[in-house]
């Protein structure tokens, strides 16, 4: 198959590189990684140890390809999309932590649009290589549920390139599971500045709980059957298989760098307000968030 990889930071680089192993793959990203990857490769190590040879670009339009999977941060979803919409993209898979990521794609795009999930983790280090920090499953689907050719075909297409994947008829109640491990993990280690196992017994576990706890309950209240304690139980089950981790907003903050609050307790906060359930946990986190964003130094 012919795949973009659009946004190759960390998870688009090990995606990538990973799918280069079988499929011709075009990674776009940013100089001085893309320049790196065109003279010397993608090194992937960690959990791998290869060196592939992916076209590369920092141009992502009036591109050709069977599927593109998008590995771009939440806030930039809006741009890859009008991007991506320049060229001629039979299906595209978001990859992307955070809710409304696939709304984005599909506003001016006119092709299937699927919802995934990764819990691999990624860390690029410089450029023209890649660490895998974890390994883990790529769970893909249609957005709004059930099966699809489209579906069934992308996740063929990343099973033979070796990822661990598994094509799923309930998306929806998927990604919101995973926004209430988001919405509990993240914020709260970004806050906090601990890594990841530290909510398994710390003071802070409490407020993960309830973080996810209240996505549980917005999502019911959206029609999606998730229940609190399933929801708990997700944040301490991913807490304790990524307790070393870093989490990727604690990165974010720690580099200065924008989070993708907005995109997911952003996402609970707004969803909530409109439903009318209160999510004190959330609304609280994201404000001390926003109010970080607001005063760190601009890129
Ligand atoms: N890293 C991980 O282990 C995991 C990440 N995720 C999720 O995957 C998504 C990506 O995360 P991650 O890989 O860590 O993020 P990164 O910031 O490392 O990667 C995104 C990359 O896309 C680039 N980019 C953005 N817009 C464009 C554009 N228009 N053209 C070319 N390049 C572009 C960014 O460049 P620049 O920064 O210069 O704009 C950046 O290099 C997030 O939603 C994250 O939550 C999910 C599971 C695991
Ligand atoms: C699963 C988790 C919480 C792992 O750190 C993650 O997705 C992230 O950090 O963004």
């Amino acid at each position: 198959m012919d795949i973009v990889v659009f946004g190759a930071g960390s998870l688009g680089s090990l995606v990538g590189g990973l799918l280069a192993r079988e499929h011709a793959v075009t990674l776009v990203g940013r100089d001085p990684h893309v320049a790196a990857v065109r003279e010397s490769g993608l090194r992937v190590s960690g959990e791998y140890d290869f060196t592939v040879a992916p076209e590369a670009t920092t141009d992502g339009t009036d591109l050709d390809a069977d599927l593109a999977v998008v590995t771009v941060k939440a806030f930039d979803t809006e741009d890859a999309a009008e991007t991506l919409a320049t060229g001629r993209i039979d299906a595209v898979l978001s990859l992307q932590n955070g809710m409304g990521n696939e709304e984005t794609l599909a506003r001016p795009l006119d092709c299937p649009v699927l919802a995934g999930t990764a819990t691999y983790g990624a860390v690029r280090r410089e450029p023209g290589a890649v660490e895998c920090t974890g390994r883990g499953e790529v769970v893909l689907g249609p957005r709004e549920g059930g099966t699809s050719e489209t579906a069934d075909g992308a996740g063929r297409a990343l099973a033979a390139a070796g990822i661990e994947t598994t094509v799923a008829d309930d998306m929806p109640r998927r990604l919101w599971e995973k926004l209430a491990v988001n919405a509990g993990i993240n914020a709260t280690t970004a806050l906090a500045r601990v890594e990841n196992g530290a909510l398994l017994d710390g003071p802070a576990r409490e407020v993960a709980g309830d973080a996810a706890r209240e996505t549980a309950r917005v999502a019911r209240a959206e029609g999606v059957e998730l229940g609190e304690s399933e929801a708990v139980r997700a944040v301490e089950r991913v807490a304790e298989a990524t307790a070393a981790n870093t989490s990727s907003m604690r990165q974010d903050v720690q580099a200065g760098r924008r989070t993708e609050v907005e995109a997911i307790n952003g996402y609970v906060f707004s969803c909530a307000r409109e439903r009318g359930v209160s999510v004190p946990v959330n609304r609280t986190l994201t404000k001390l968030l926003r109010a970080w964003e607001r005063e760190r130094p601009q890129d």
